[in-house]
């Protein structure tokens, strides 16, 4: 069937495109249903009256919203440096790499645009120029972008909720499903404050429909398949609704039937909800061109080579102006692509004929006023309510976090519950050993689960990058969520650590040891934040983790005695979480104990020998050896949590610091 697709020019004409196919008009359906915001109040209120709303009264709601570009030049500026030898000085010198030349183009509301052309023609380059994304790259962008004809700025673009981009390879967190997926950026994307959490539940089933993605509902998005992926990406920007989505290579690792239905329903959603959108399309088949309105064509070098119709327009130009032979859009771009004159001669006859009326037709569009379309943010506890829930559905299916360091924990749980099992006080070794149990046990967990946090902090940094530009949510909210969920996941593993390891030797106080070695363990996790937040790789992270420990170790009162640390160095002694966390075991192991015997030592020229009678001391005295006084419990976990604090700060400002200059 041929349908017309309204045009303020003319120029565009009309499309064809199938009308009759189930799946067409199961997607249509469920398509127009979908994002009708009355629709879900009219639901609540009246029942069943929901298809009697019009899609007219739809699209009324919606914001048709055209974008135009002109001269998008993007340049990487490479600084090469010549030696002639090592002690020669370097020259360096400049270089201008251009990956898009000039180009301009056009998109109004209802319509697709594909960008095509030849590997490596700067396709992905000229998307992410428009959607604003440019800057992380270090790219050098000049040209203008127009939203309804107002020229914008790059962090206009990205922080108004008018654009959805489909990057190429979209990253996900892995562990959630796709369900959980979806759920999250509903709760926080969609920015309508009148849908109801049922709504945005509603909706996130609809769009797995409209998808068809219903197979893969509960599959955890590591385990999906590169094409699920890519719909799952467009779902993403779907749901949300934007006014202009940019999609890179949606079709890429879909099988022809399922391209064809992607395309179908992106085409839907121009032409019903009245979007304007853009894709980057590589070698589509031939009867995809019937969803696509207009053509982009780049040549080598990012040259512009074609804009206009995709198909009618696209071969008289071809044919006529650059007198290449050929039946449809694929064959002239295979030219393109296989020869570079080729290419360039096509690009200097549409720079020639074709540009001054493309730039004319930018330039006729009116200064129509955008609406205010900032991101509604939702508040920082809604933020922090849904980031938690995030974290906890990804984190508990994360293997490094559940299986493996559980496995790891149990196994030197009962290997140092079996080597000082059942401690005796009439042991001859009993305050050696009991001793050193009390640091063991702060310092295996806090080894073990170090590494877990501080990697999964860095692992997430993409993610989080990305989602701070996108404004999805704030980085208050996101650090916050995060270590609440890591504090609440290392009590947890402390407690069942401290219950093995106390309940095999023996140990004195189980309740509060295990309040104790929680307060230790957090704030080691909370230098590994800090670690974290301060590397750009696991690398690094491994490299300052390590020292930093040893360090804090020697600063314990294990090793070296707590009375013969050095003035300069009692600052590393006050920052050591193994100080307190140590200090604080000993106390509630020897507080309480009243007489201990052990062997006496004594000098016999100048060497120590054994005396056979027995020697008594109080857990006070053997507190008074090492330094610790009974009293200092309570300062030592109140140090303990200021420096868990103080670590978090600093690892927060850290992060806020480097995302900043990212950013
Ligand atoms: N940040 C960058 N610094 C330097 N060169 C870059 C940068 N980004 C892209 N390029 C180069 O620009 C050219 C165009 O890249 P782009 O990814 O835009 O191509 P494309 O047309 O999308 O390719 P494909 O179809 O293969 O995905 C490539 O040669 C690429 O190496």
């Amino acid at each position: 069937m041929k349908s017309i697709i309204r045009n303020d020019h003319g120029d565009y004409g009309s499309i064809e495109h199938e009308n009759n196919s189930t799946s067409t008009s199961t997607n249509g359906n469920i398509l127009s249903n979908l994002f009708s915001q009355r629709n879900y109040t009219k639901m609540r209120d009246d029942g069943e009256e929901t298809s009697q709303i019009s899609l007219r009264e739809q699209i009324e709601d919606t914001k048709e919203i055209s974008m135009s570009w002109s001269n998008i030049t993007v340049e990487v500026i490479k600084k090469e440096e010549s030696r002639l030898s090592f002690w020669s000085k370097s020259d360096s010198s400049t270089s201008r790499h251009i990956l898009v030349n000039e180009v301009s183009g056009i998109v109004r509301p209802g319509e697709v645009l594909a960008v095509m052309g030849t590997s490596a023609a700067g396709k992905t380059t000229l998307l992410n120029a428009l959607s604003g994304y440019s800057d992380r790259q270090k790219l050098n962008v000049t040209g203008s972008v127009m939203l309804n004809g107002c020229v914008t700025t790059t962090h206009q673009r990205r922080s108004s909720n008018i654009i959805g981009y489909v990057e190429q390879q979209e990253l996900f967190c892995e562990t959630p499903t796709v369900q959980e997926h979806l759920l999250f950026h509903a709760m926080l994307r969609m920015s309508s404050k009148t849908l109801t959490d049922d709504d945005r539940r509603k909706r996130v089933l609809d769009t797995i429909k409209l998808l068809s993605m219903e197979k893969c509902t509960s599959t955890i998005i590591s385990k999906l398949s590169g094409g699920e992926r890519k719909r799952l990406a467009f779902a993403t920007v779907a749901l949300t609704d934007p006014s202009i989505m940019l999609i890179d290579e949606p079709t890429s690792n879909l099988d022809a039937y399922l391209a064809k239905s992607l395309m179908n329903t992106i085409h839907m959603f121009a032409n019903e909800r009245r979007r304007s959108i853009i894709v980057v399309l590589h070698q589509p088949t031939t009867d995809m061109f019937k969803y696509l309105n207009k053509l982009c064509l780049l040549s080598h070098y990012g040259r512009q080579a074609f804009f206009g119709n995709s198909h009618p327009q696209a071969i008289d130009f071809f044919t006529n102006q650059c007198g290449l032979t050929g039946q449809s859009v694929d064959e002239f771009i295979e030219q393109i692509s296989s020869n570079s004159n080729v290419g360039e001669y096509v690009s200097d006859e549409f720079d020639i004929n074709c540009k001054s009326s493309l730039i004319q037709s930018i330039e006729s569009i009116n200064n129509k006023s955008l609406n205010d379309s900032k991101f509604v943010s939702v508040n920082f506890f809604r933020q922090l309510k849904w980031l938690l829930w995030y974290s906890s559905v990804g984190g508990a299916r994360s293997p490094i976090r559940t299986s493996r360091l559980s496995f790891r924990l149990l196994l030197m749980g009962i290997i140092f519950g079996l080597a000082y099992f059942q401690l005796d006080p009439s042991e001859t070794h009993y305050v050696q050993n009991l001793n050193s149990v009390s640091f063991i046990i702060g310092m295996s967990l806090i080894v073990s689960s170090m590494g877990v946090i501080a990697i999964s902090l860095l692992n997430e940094r993409i993610l989080l990058i990305r989602d701070i530009q996108r404004k999805i949510y704030s980085l208050q909210a996101y650090y916050l969520a995060k270590s609440l969920f890591d504090s609440i996941f290392i009590i947890i593993i402390s407690v069942f650590y401290s219950i093995i390891i106390v309940l095999l030797v023996n140990m004195k106080e189980l309740g509060l040891m295990i309040f104790v070695i929680s307060f230790e363990a957090l704030a080691g996790c909370a230098v590994a934040s800090l670690m974290a937040s301060s590397s750009s790789s696991i690398l690094i992270i491994l490299l300052l983790l390590h020292p930093f420990n040893i360090i804090f170790n020697q600063f314990s009162g294990v090793f070296l005695s707590l009375k013969s640390i050095p003035d300069y160095f009692k600052w590393l002694q006050y920052l050591s979480y193994y100080y307190y966390g140590y200090s604080s075991i000993l106390i509630l192991q020897w507080r309480n104990v009243a007489i201990v015997q052990e062997p006496c030592e004594i000098f016999i020229n100048d060497t120590i020998s054994i005396c056979p009678s027995v020697c008594y001391r109080s857990g006070i005295e053997i507190l008074k050896e090492y330094g610790v006084e009974q009293h200092d419990l309570n300062f030592n976990i109140l140090m303990l949590i200021t420096l868990i604090l103080g670590y978090h700060i600093a690892s927060f400002i850290i992060l806020f610091i480097r995302i900043r200059r990212i950013s």
